[in-house]
């Protein structure tokens, strides 16, 4: 596991995204899996920024994202679907085709995991996995005591996960209970994973995962298991 020190947040998201723009750049048909929260926009302004410049083109890119609630999706406002079209696919020239969410609306939720792991499975693997880090050490939405063989699947989410997320709703309880995310053996499964550390109170969890201990308890360490992570840590935020 590298490990990188910014001293400003905007420094990390020119980082990441220098690194995501020469991978688009050299592959035929990249694959990238995105996260979402406060802690990629930063990167994603920055892509669209060298798109505007003529420095990247999407056309050829295929996206994957890590999750979405239970029960949101196309017409709310919060759902995870609406957050990437308005912070990306839709201000660069992205194939909406090519643009992966699991369905938050899906009838049958299982039926849902799997055609997402399937898809994952036959357009991947994944070439550049992009994670942020919860305060609990989730990585996705997989909480702690998730296995780690664990796929595409359905959680429960902790409720200091849903009073993280609430800053997004107008309170705790509009937040979803459920979320749909890939598993932890989906993430490892990208050939090269950048985390993304940055916001307040997530020096606890990052000293936790530079610990080197590895427990199902701590999600993000199972990226220990994993050789090709870089860690991008905004140290003036934590
Ligand atoms: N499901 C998301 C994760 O994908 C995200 O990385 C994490 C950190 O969020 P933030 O970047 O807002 O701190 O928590 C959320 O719940």
């Amino acid at each position: 596991m590298n490990v990188k020190y910014f001293n400003s947040y905007e420094s990390m998201s020119y980082f990441a995204a220098s690194k995501l723009i020469r991978r688009i750049r050299e592959i035929k048909q990249p694959v990238l899996g995105l996260a979402t929260g406060s802690t990629p926009l930063g990167l994603y302004q920055e892509l669209v920024s060298q798109h505007n410049k003529g420095v990247v083109s999407f056309e050829n890119v295929i996206t994957f994202n890590l999750d979405e609630y239970v029960g949101l999706g196309d017409s709310h406002a919060k759902s995870y679907k609406t957050y990437m079209r308005q912070h990306l696919i839709d201000k660069v020239d992205f194939n909406p085709k090519s643009f992966h969410i699991p369905n938050g609306q899906a009838i049958d939720l299982e039926k849902e995991c799997n055609r997402y792991e399937s898809l994952l499975l036959e357009k991947g693997p994944i070439d550049v996995q992009v994670l942020g880090l919860g305060h609990n050490g989730h990585i996705g939405f997989n909480e702690p005591g998730t296995p780690f063989k664990t796929k595409t699947h359905v959680v429960e989410l902790d409720i200091t996960t849903r009073e993280a997320n609430s800053r997004y709703f107008s309170s705790v309880s509009e937040v979803p209970k459920r979320s749909i995310t890939m598993g932890i053996k989906s993430i490892l499964r990208s050939d090269e994973i950048l985390l993304l550390v940055s916001g307040e109170g997530k020096a606890s969890a990052l000293d936790k995962l530079l610990s080197h201990e590895i427990s199902k308890e701590f999600p993000a360490s199972a990226l220990h298991r994993h050789d090709a992570v870089t860690v991008l840590v905004d140290q003036s935020s934590l």
